[in-house]
């Protein structure tokens, strides 16, 4: 099957401001040397790179009142909200090359506030070993690339709940996650509580990939957005070594593909964030690659002999 893609703006934004281990900073770059921009376009997508967003430096400093680099962490999500919201005003498809996950509280929160403009029906379906649903009462690392989904269901800072102006950007009826398999303690009980929709490893080896993807598109119709925010760490590390948060018993190679390709099968993909690529961490730049070879796939690359 041929779909025709909206025009596709790629940005990258080069921090790992919300980890405590350094190195997603080179996640962009990592991503463009495996091939992405090219990728995209030899599958004759209309894509342009719009290079890097900047910010400040990683301080590497101990958690202060339950944030490491707070401060740092709203100067990034800004300019990411910023750049999401120009890039969706212009018709384009945001994709965000990070940087650590904390990032998608930006993109996320733009999505969701053009989706409310545009009489969209938003869902996100979030790709991770972990449900990144810490507060800093909770988190036991401060580190905020475990909190955005929090942040995004309105709990968290205001400077980042708010960052669209209102709270909360999402609910959480709007999240799918899949492929999780390490929530903290704390974490586990606010997830029930504001019962999230998690589609857990034990899950997903009970009943399989395919129906796993079947409920979790279930109701997308013509006025849905579907967002991805691809963390890297959903895949099992012998596969994807390349990053900073590692969880054994991930998602192999023909489920992730199964997952991007029924996504692709909606048509409904509408912007992207593939993050926590960590090349200091990588074999060969293979889990870049692999994320490239991913990505593809979202845009309709298929084996099926009936296409
Ligand atoms: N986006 C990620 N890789 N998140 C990892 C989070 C790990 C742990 N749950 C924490 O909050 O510190
Ligand atoms: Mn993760
Ligand atoms: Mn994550």
């Amino acid at each position: 099957m041929t779909r025709r893609y909206p025009p596709v703006s790629v940005f990258g934004v080069p921090t790992d401001i919300g980890a405590s281990r350094r190195g997603a900073s080179m996640g962009p770059e990592a991503l463009r040397v495996a091939g992405l921009v090219e990728a995209l376009s030899a599958r004759g997508v209309d894509v342009e790179d719009l290079g890097d967003l900047s910010g400040p430096r990683n301080p590497l400093s101990p958690p202060v009142d339950g944030y490491r680099h707070l401060d740092e962490v709203v100067a990034w999500n800004q300019a990411v909200y910023q750049r999401s919201r120009d890039v969706l005003a212009q018709g384009r498809m945001p994709i965000l090359l990070g940087g650590d996950h904390c990032l998608a509280i930006g993109s996320i929160a733009a999505v969701a506030a053009h989706c409310r403009k545009a009489g969209k029906k938003l869902r996100v379906l979030w790709l991770d070993a972990h449900a990144d649903f810490n507060t800093r009462e909770i988190t036991p690392s401060g580190n905020i690339h475990g909190m955005p989904v929090a942040c995004l269901c309105g709990l968290g800072p205001d400077a980042l709940t708010r960052l669209g102006g209102e709270a909360p950007a999402i609910t959480p009826e709007q999240v799918r996650q899949i492929g999780i398999r390490s929530v903290d303690p704390g974490e586990k009980r606010l997830v029930k509580e504001y019962g999230l929709d998690i589609y857990d490893m034990r899950y997903i080896d009970e009943v399989g990939m395919r129906q796993t993807m079947e409920e979790v598109l279930e109701g997308v119709d013509e006025a849905t957005h579907l967002h991805v925010s691809f963390d890297v760490d959903m895949l099992d590390p012998a596969i994807a070594p390349g990053t900073g948060t590692r969880v054994p018993g991930g998602v192999n190679y023909r489920e992730a593909q199964l997952i991007m390709e029924m996504v692709a099968d909606t048509g409904r993909l509408g912007s992207l964030d593939v993050v926590e690529v960590n090349p200091a961490l990588d074999r060969r730049n293979m889990t870049a690659k692999l994320a490239v070879d991913l990505v593809e796939s979202l845009f309709g690359k298929s084996t099926l002999m009936r296409d």
